[in-house]
C-alpha cells in the first residue's frame, strides 16, 4: 500500500446540510410562488403591485445569496496530513526549496519587532534551513525595518539552534518567552532570552529615536547602507531599490555550526509617477527578485503580523505537493487565518469564522478554496500561466523552472535583482494581469485566487488542529470598520474586473488587461 500522506473525508454534517438545503429550497419556491400569485391574481391597486414586486425582487436577491453560500455547505471536507510519513516517499535532500515572502508597509503601524518575530518564526521551520529563503518586502522604505532585520539576522544564529535543540513548538520568540510552559532554569534558555531582550531593546531605542543610533553602527559597510535612506528626496513613496542580503545560507552558519536560511531585505523602487499596486505590487517584486536569487518551486506569502505557530507546516504542505498521486493542477494550499488575543466576547466578530473556516471547508469539497492573502503556499509555476500552457517571460531568468547556480550575493545576480524591482520594470508587461499576483482590486488575494481558478488551477484548504499561523486582528472599532469597508469594496472590484475581463475558459486565451 502506498504511504499515507494525507486523507480527506466529508464532514458529518453533510447529510443534514443537504436535507436542510432541499427543504429550504422548497420553502423558497413556495414563497416566490406566493409572491407571483399575489402579484398576478390579487394585486389590483398600483400600491399593492409596487409592494409585491419589491418583495419579490428582494426575496429573489436573498434567495440567490442563500443559494451561493449554501453551495459551500453541500460538500464540506476535512483533511488530515501525516508529515511523519513524508520521509518515506521523499528523502530530506530531495525536499524542494521554499521562498517565503513577508510584507510590511509601515514601521509605525506594523512595529518592526513584530515583523522580525514573524520572520524568525518562519526561518525556524522544522525543515532543512538551507532550503528556506525569507524575503522581506518593506513598502515603508524604512531604515528602522532594515535595522531590525540586521539585528534579527544575528539573533537567528542562536534562536534557530535553540529551537531545534529544545524542540520548541512556539518558534515566535516573543510568544515563547512570554509563555510559562518551559524549563526556565537552563543556561541556554537564559542566554537566548538575554539576547532576545537585547535585540528588542535596541530595536525599541531606534524606534523611539526615529533613526539609527550612531553607536549601533558597527562597520563602514553598514554606515554606507544606511546613508541610502538619507539621500535628498528620499521618502517612502520616492526612493530607489534597496536590496540587502542579511543572511546567505551558503556562508553563514548558526551557533551550532549548521547552515542557516537566506534572509533578504527588499524595498522596491517607488516614485510618484508609477502605480505601485499596494501589496500585489510588492509581492510581484518579491516574486521576481526571488526568481533571480533562489527561484524555489514553492512560495509562501505571509502578512507581517501573522507568525508561524507550527514548525511542521512546510512538511504538512509537502504532504500534498510531493504526493506521487498529487493532482497535476494543484496550484496552492491555503491555511486559515487565525488570530491570537481575541477577547472573550469578540464583539467585532474578528474571528471571521465564516470567511476563514466555514466557507473554505465547503469550497475545498467543490473546486478549491480562495486565496486569503496570508498563510498560503503556492507552486511558483501558477504565476506564469495556465497549467497546460506556460507563458514565456520577458527575460529568461524569470522562468519558474530555471535552476539558480550563482550565489545570491554574486554581482550579476544582485544587479538583475535590482533591475526587476524597479517600478518601470512592469511597464508593457503582463505582470499583474497574466503573471503574478493580480492588480485592480483592494483584495488582491481574492482576485488572484479567483483568476487562478479560472485558469484551471486547483487548490486545497488545510486546517490542522494546531493553528499553522496566528495573527493580529484589528481591535479598535475604527480599524474594524475600515478593514470591512476595504474588503467589501475589494470584492465588488473583483466582480467587475472578472465581468469585464474575458475569462480564459470562454475564449481559450488569456485574461484581458484591465485597470
Ligand atoms: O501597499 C501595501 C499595503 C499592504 N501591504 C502589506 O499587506 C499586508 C496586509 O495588509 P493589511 O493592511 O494588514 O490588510 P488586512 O485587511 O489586515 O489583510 C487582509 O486582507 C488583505 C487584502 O485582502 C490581504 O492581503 C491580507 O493577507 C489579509 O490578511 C500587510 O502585511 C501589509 O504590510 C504591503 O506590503 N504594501
Ligand atoms: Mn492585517
Amino acid at each position: 500500500m502506498a504511504t499515507l500522506l494525507h486523507t480527506h473525508k466529508q464532514m458529518p454534517c453533510t447529510s443534514f446540510n443537504r436535507a436542510f438545503a432541499i427543504i429550504y429550497s422548497f420553502a423558497i419556491l413556495a414563497l416566490i410562488y406566493h409572491h407571483l400569485t399575489t402579484l398576478f391574481r390579487h394585486s389590483t391597486t398600483v400600491i399593492s403591485i409596487i409592494i409585491t414586486t419589491t418583495l419579490l425582487i428582494s426575496d429573489l436577491i436573498l434567495s440567490f445569496m442563500w443559494a451561493t453560500t449554501t453551495s459551500f455547505r453541500l460538500r464540506p471536507v476535512l483533511r488530515q496530513t501525516f508529515p511523519e510519513n513524508l520521509e518515506k516517499v521523499l528523502q530530506e535532500q530531495d525536499f524542494p526549496a521554499i521562498d517565503i515572502f513577508v510584507c510590511t508597509a509601515d514601521p509605525y503601524k506594523e512595529p518592526p519587532i513584530n515583523v522580525v518575530n514573524t520572520a524568525l518564526s518562519l526561518m525556524a521551520y522544522d525543515y532543512p534551513p538551507e532550503k528556506i529563503s525569507v524575503y522581506v518586502s518593506d513598502d515603508g522604505g524604512s531604515e528602522l525595518t532594515l535595522f531590525a532585520f540586521m539585528e534579527a539576522a544575528k539573533f537567528a544564529e542562536c534562536w534557530l539552534p535553540f529551537c531545534r535543540d529544545n524542540n520548541v513548538m512556539d518558534r515566535c520568540p516573543e510568544v515563547y518567552f512570554s509563555s510559562n510552559h518551559h524549563e526556565k532554569t537552563e543556561l541556554q534558555y537564559e542566554e537566548t532570552k538575554t539576547m532576545y531582550e537585547n535585540m528588542k531593546n535596541r530595536i525599541k531605542n531606534v524606534m523611539e529615536r526615529g533613526g539609527i543610533c550612531p553607536n549601533y553602527i558597527t562597520d563602514e559597510l553598514q554606515r554606507k547602507i544606511f546613508t541610502k535612506y538619507h539621500t535628498p528626496g528620499f521618502s517612502r513613496d520616492n526612493h530607489p531599490v534597496i536590496i540587502q542580503v542579511l543572511k546567505e545560507s551558503a556562508k553563514g552558519k548558526d551557533n551550532s555550526g549548521q547552515l542557516m536560511p537566506n534572509l533578504v531585505y527588499v524595498s522596491r523602487e517607488k516614485n510618484k509617477n508609477s502605480p505601485h499596486n499596494f501589496k500585489a505590487g510588492a509581492l510581484n517584486s518579491l516574486l521576481r527578485v526571488s526568481s533571480i536569487m533562489t527561484n524555489a518551486p514553492i512560495v509562501l506569502t505571509q502578512d507581517c503580523d501573522m507568525y508561524s505557530n507550527d514548525p511542521l507546516t512546510v512538511k504538512r504542505t509537502l504532504c500534498f505537493i510531493s504526493d506521487p498521486l498529487a493532482r497535476p493542477r494543484l496550484g496552492y494550499i491555503q491555511y486559515p487565518q487565525q488570530y491570537h488575543g481575541l477577547n472573550k466576547d469578540d464583539i467585532y466578530g474578528g474571528e471571521f469564522l465564516r470567511v476563514f473556516v466555514a466557507n473554505p471547508v465547503g469550497m475545498d469539497g467543490l473546486q478549491g478554496t480562495s486565496y486569503v492573502g496570508s498563510g498560503c503556499f503556492f507552486r511558483r509555476r501558477v504565476f506564469f500561466g495556465r497549467p497546460t500552457s506556460m507563458v514565456p517571460q520577458e527575460i529568461q531568468q524569470l522562468g519558474p523552472d530555471r535552476v539558480v547556480e550563482k550565489p545570491i550575493t554574486a554581482q550579476s545576480v544582485l544587479e538583475l535583482a535590482h533591475h526587476v524591482a524597479r517600478c518601470n520594470y512592469e511597464n508593457d508587461t503582463k505582470w499583474g494581469f497574466q503573471f503574478g499576483f493580480r492588480y485592480g482590486s483592494l483584495v488582491e488575494d481574492y482576485l488572484t485566487g479567483f483568476q487562478l481558478q479560472c485558469e484551471g488551477w486547483e487548490s486545497i484548504y488545510c486546517h490542522p488542529s494546531r493553528p499553522a499561523f496566528l495573527g493580529d486582528i484589528p481591535i479598535s472599532l475604527i480599524d474594524v470598520v475600515s478593514q470591512t469597508k476595504r474588503w467589501a469594496i475589494g470584492v465588488l472590484e473583483t466582480v467587475t474586473i472578472s465581468y469585464y475581463s474575458i475569462a480564459p475558459t470562454r475564449d481559450g486565451g488569456m485574461i484581458k488587461e484591465c485597470g
